[in-house]
């Protein structure tokens, strides 16, 4: 992937509601304007990296571009699920992420819970490889340093 790693921001809107109550998983979604600036050839799919809200901690998250096929979502959509246990939502906060290694592309599935299972295995090896020197790195990159406040998308 030409394109990794990816950094980007964006403040965290509201998408159909589906990850927490259908499937146990939240993902704060990104605004169609943030995943109109992905460069096009970002392919849609699974991937991990690192975010954070704000000028929050930097955590372990894995991020889903493309249009859910089990949901057959007509718009394209960028949503992250981050591992840490917040205290509350966090709608209109900024959201700053490093993408940096791909893991799958996006699938269909015959049930809600084999869905969920898929997502389950993106997270648990996700941390894995986040573990790894070559991914821990980018965990304090100048990146998540910076004042937060400006909203941008790219390299
Ligand atoms: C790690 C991860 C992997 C995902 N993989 C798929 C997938 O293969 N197919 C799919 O249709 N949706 C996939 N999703 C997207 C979920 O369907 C989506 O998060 C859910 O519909 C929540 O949408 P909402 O934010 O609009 O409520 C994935 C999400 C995550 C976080
Ligand atoms: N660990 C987390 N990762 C991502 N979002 C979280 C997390 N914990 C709480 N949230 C909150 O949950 C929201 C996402 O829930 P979700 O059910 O996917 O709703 P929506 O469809 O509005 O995106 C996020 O916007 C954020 O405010
Ligand atoms: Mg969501």
């Amino acid at each position: 992937m030409r394109h990794l790693p990816y950094f980007c921001r964006g403040q965290v809107v509201r998408g159909f509601g589906r990850g927490s109550k259908q499937l146990g998983i939240p993902t704060a979604n990104f605004p169609e304007q943030v995943v109109d600036n992905l460069p096009a050839d970002v392919s849609t799919g699974i991937y991990y990296g690192w975010a954070s809200v704000g000028s929050g901690d930097v955590h372990k998250m894995v991020v889903s571009i493309g249009w859910n096929p089990y949901y057959k979502n007509t718009k394209k959509s960028m949503e992250t699920h981050i591992m840490h246990t917040f205290k509350e939502d966090f709608y209109g906060e900024i959201l700053n992420v490093a993408i940096v290694g791909y893991l799958r592309p996006e699938k269909n599935f015959d049930s809600l819970e084999s869905l969920i299972s898929a997502i389950q295995a993106d997270i648990e090896e996700a941390k894995k490889r986040l573990d790894l020197p070559e991914h821990l790195k980018f965990k304090e990159d100048n990146f998540f340093q910076v004042p937060k406040g400006k909203i941008m998308n790219g390299h």
